[in-house]
């Protein structure tokens, strides 16, 4: 199983972004927190950025929208070069279109859950997802603290993707350090977010590194 590590550029220095990409670029790709100050208190950057970032990152984007206007404005992601969109299950009205119009403009397409928002009303619809965002922070601000509370949804979202037979990435998101990394990828997450744990560290490459070994140590591989 590949398991990716994408550092979050919310815990980067955005005076000197394309810098910051570059000392990222052993990555798999970079995760990209969109706020808009009203799904979450914080705000960041919108699609002109993102599109800027995308021209010059040596690596994929991946958008993570906590945004309230999700399904008027995440295609706009999709538009921007972004290789994964995902937007927020509390934020959309109609996932499965909104999910189809991500994939028609170019990108993959992934549903983001709050921590207080059960997998199970999605489950039927995993085929319509190229990845589910388990959130193990509640969303806004880097640098919180890992909730082990979110394990179990982790580990009945990848029973489900493996009974249906399906190829979805399970991403995990906030709090994710050598610490948590081997107990979210044991519970069943492939896709580790990590700001402060990657641009928090003098040598960003080497704490990817070492995220990797974690995580390959957590499902048992010797890394
Ligand atoms: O989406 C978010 C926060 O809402 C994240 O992507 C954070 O940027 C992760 O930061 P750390 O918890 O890894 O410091
Ligand atoms: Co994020």
């Amino acid at each position: 199983m590949a398991l990716d590590i994408n550092p979050s550029i919310l815990s980067a220095d955005f005076a000197n972004l394309e810098s910051e990409l570059a000392a990222i670029s052993s990555a798999d790709s970079v995760h990209v927190d969109v706020m808009d100050g009203h799904f979450v208190p914080n705000l960041t950057i919108g699609p002109p950025v993102v599109k800027r970032l995308a021209e010059v990152a040596p690596i994929p984007l991946d958008v993570h929208l906590m945004i309230e206007r999700a399904d008027a404005d995440a295609v706009s992601y999709a538009e921007a070069g972004a290789r994964s969109v995902t937007f927020h299950a509390e934020a959309s009205s109609a996932p499965v279109r909104l999910a189809r119009e991500i994939r028609a403009a170019g990108a993959r397409a992934a549903i983001a859950l709050r921590p207080a928002t059960p997998i199970e009303p999605y489950i039927d619809l995993l085929a319509e997802f190229d990845m589910v965002l388990i959130m193990t922070v509640e969303p806004g601000f880097g640098g919180q603290s890992f909730l082990d509370t979110m394990l179990p949804k982790i580990g009945r979202t990848r029973k489900a993707v493996t009974d249906a037979g399906l190829d979805v990435r399970i991403q995990v998101d906030g709090g994710i350090t050598a610490s948590t990394i081997g107990r979210a990828a044991e519970a069943g997450a492939d896709v580790f977010v990590a700001g402060s744990a990657v641009y928090g560290r003098d040598d960003p490459a080497a704490a990817i590194e070492s995220l990797r070994r974690a995580a390959a140590i957590g499902i048992g591989l010797n890394a």
